[in-house]
């Protein structure tokens, strides 16, 4: 492989389906009068959440959707959030729920998530639809993992029979996505913090799922010439700059494509919010 990757363009795949979304938001609208509503819940202050849901909310009502925010002190019980949930549950206009992540440490993040009705939860955590996933069958797909997965289709329209590398095993990223890679019919290896020597196995892939959360972990030579790297990292540096778990000014000489950071699966995560609210609305109301 010579010469750069083909850099797969996260923002401008997220704007056309965000775009697509709207268009059918209008439509069941226009014939059904009905609107489908995003609801996040935010518990606390943590600048970084207060940005995501800000951006969340923005992105929901530019399409049309119902958008609340319900942002609660960071002193609120976990009997208070539980009501919270029980009465976003009841109420038929709430077609999906988001409990933003992380949750203040004196609340059981399990508990609040296994309360989510699996019907309204457009984020995939709770244990039926992580369940679902891995049977094979879909409930509803944890956004990250989701959004990866469609950049990746772009770059690889078939991914039958290649090896994939996930590096990370949490329930929202690393699990999910390499779910949707079996389920691709790709060969999977999940690694972790206690996988010897990394870098070999990294190099065997033809597909890279970085998910670490550790600034440009995955040097440039642990890639195998014109693999495909998705890079889901958010890590914000001192200087305040974002940067991916990729050493992208590395990778970018050796990989057939790559996906960047910012621009990359960041920006797929919300429409994937925003699709997965509209797939939420025709399951419960069709
Ligand atoms: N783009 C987006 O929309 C989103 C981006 N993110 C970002 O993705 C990254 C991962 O998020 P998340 O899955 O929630 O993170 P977690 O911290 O929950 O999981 C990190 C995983 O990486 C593994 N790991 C840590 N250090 C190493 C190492 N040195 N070598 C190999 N594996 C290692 C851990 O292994 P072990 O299990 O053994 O501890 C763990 O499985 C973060 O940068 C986060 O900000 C997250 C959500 C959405
Ligand atoms: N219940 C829950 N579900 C989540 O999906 C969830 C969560 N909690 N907690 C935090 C993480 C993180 N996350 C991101 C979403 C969008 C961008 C995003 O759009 N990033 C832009 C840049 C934004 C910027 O400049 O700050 C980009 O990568 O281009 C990033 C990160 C969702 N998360």
């Amino acid at each position: 492989m010579t010469g750069d990757a083909r850099i797969i363009d996260g923002k401008a795949t997220a704007a056309a389906l965000r775009a697509e979304i709207g268009r059918e938001v209008a439509a069941i609208k226009a014939t059904r009068g009905l609107t489908p509503g995003l609801h996040v819940v935010l518990v606390g202050e943590d600048p970084a959440s207060k940005v995501y849901v800000a951006s969340k909310e923005r992105l929901a009502v530019e399409i049309g959707m119902n958008s609340v925010a319900h942002r609660l002190p960071a002193e609120t019980t976990e009997a208070q959030l539980l009501a919270k949930l029980a009465e976003l549950n009841a109420d038929d206009s709430v077609d999906g729920i988001l409990v933003q992540l992380p949750l203040p440490k004196h609340i059981d993040t399990g508990r609040i998530i296994d309360a989510i009705d699996p019907a309204k939860d457009v984020d995939g955590l709770h244990p039926i639809n992580a369940g679902l996933l891995a049977g094979g069958k879909n409930g509803l797909v944890p956004c990250t993992p989701l959004g990866s997965m469609l950049l990746l289709k772009q770059a690889l329209p078939s991914l039958s029979g290649l090896d994939a590398v996930v590096i990370g095993r949490s329930e929202l990223v690393g699990r999910p996505v390499a779910q949707l890679l079996l389920q691709a019919d790709c060969t999977v290896t999940i690694a972790h913090s206690r996988t010897r020597d990394l870098a070999a196995v990294v190099k065997r892939a033809d597909i890279v799922i970085a998910a670490v959360g550790r600034p440009r972990m995955v040097k440039g030579d642990w890639i195998k010439p014109g693999a495909t790297v998705i890079d889901v990292g958010i890590n914000r540096l001192p200087d305040g700059k974002l940067t991916g778990d990729v050493d992208f000014a590395e990778a970018v000489k050796v990989a057939g494509a790559i996906t960047p950071v910012p621009g990359g699966v960041g920006p797929m995560t919300i429409a994937c919010l925003l699709k997965n609210t509209l797939t939420a609305f025709h399951a419960r109301r069709g």
